[in-house]
């Protein structure tokens, strides 16, 4: 499923049960802004739930971040693909032979399977949290190293910090997709987020679709709020 005005913004109804996350989605627009429903929500509300938000037009990113032997992922991004979503992901650690399995198992589902993405690191990590994990490199090595193995198992692209994306468009190219958390205008509160970008920045630096949560669904005025962004970033 593919949204022919191709909406940059994504954003994330991370909400404790579907009432808030409607009472928002009623008044979002399908063609300025894409839909990501992640672990919260969808533990509570479930595939109907993604149902009624494709049903109202919008393509959903279900993050689920998948984590699993390759045999358990690749069957859960086939239901993900079951479902209709219009993006799902898997967490990059998982290695070669998970996200190879993953990618094989979409292929059934021919041109319209969904988008299938990798987390490298998390936005909310910095250089001491990779290291109390073992990993002394600095973040940007480390999603250099974890998107050159997502394209190499023939993945679409991955989740990174729009930080990283100008390196990431050099080395993997302008077709693999860069997903960017950690988004944060400039007046608003950075939260647990470490590695942010402005949406212009983040934009300009390569990021191909902007998640963004809080500086919306937190906002006094959340549909200002992304009235805003979307038209800060039109046209970039
Ligand atoms: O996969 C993601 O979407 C994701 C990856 C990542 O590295 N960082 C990250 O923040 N996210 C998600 O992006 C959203 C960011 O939300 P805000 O920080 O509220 O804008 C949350 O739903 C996170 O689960």
């Amino acid at each position: 499923m593919q949204n022919q005005n191709d909406p940059k913004i994504i954003v994330a109804l991370d909400f404790p049960s579907e009432t808030p996350a409607l009472e928002l989605v009623d008044k979002l627009d399908p063609a300025k802004c894409r839909l990501k429903v992640g672990k919260e929500l969808f533990t509570r509300s479930g595939p109907q739930l993604v149902e009624r938000l494709q049903k109202h037009g919008f393509d959903v990113f279900l993050d689920l971040k998948f984590h699993d032997i390759p045999n358990t992922t690749s069957a859960a991004v086939a239901a993900a693909a079951d479902l209709g979503v219009w993006m799902v992901n898997v967490h990059a650690s998982g290695g070669e032979k998970m996200m190879t399995a993953c990618r094989e198992r979409l292929e059934v589902f021919g041109p319209d399977r969904p988008l299938l993405i990798a987390v490298t690191v998390l936005t909310s990590m910095n250089a001491d949290d990779l290291a109390g994990i073992g990993i002394t490199d600095s973040p940007e090595a480390q999603v250099s190293r974890l998107a050159t193995l997502t394209k190499n198992c023939g993945l679409d692209g991955v989740v990174c910090s729009a930080q990283e994306a100008p390196k990431l468009k050099a080395e993997q190219g302008a077709d693999f997709q860069l997903i960017t958390p950690g988004i944060r205008p400039l007046t608003a509160d950075k939260g647990d987020q470490q590695r942010i970008m402005t949406p212009t920045d983040a934009l300009k630096a390569g990021s191909d679709y902007l998640v963004i949560g809080r500086p919306i669904t937190r906002a006094a005025d959340p549909l200002a709020a992304l009235e805003a962004i979307h038209a800060e970033v039109q046209g970039l």
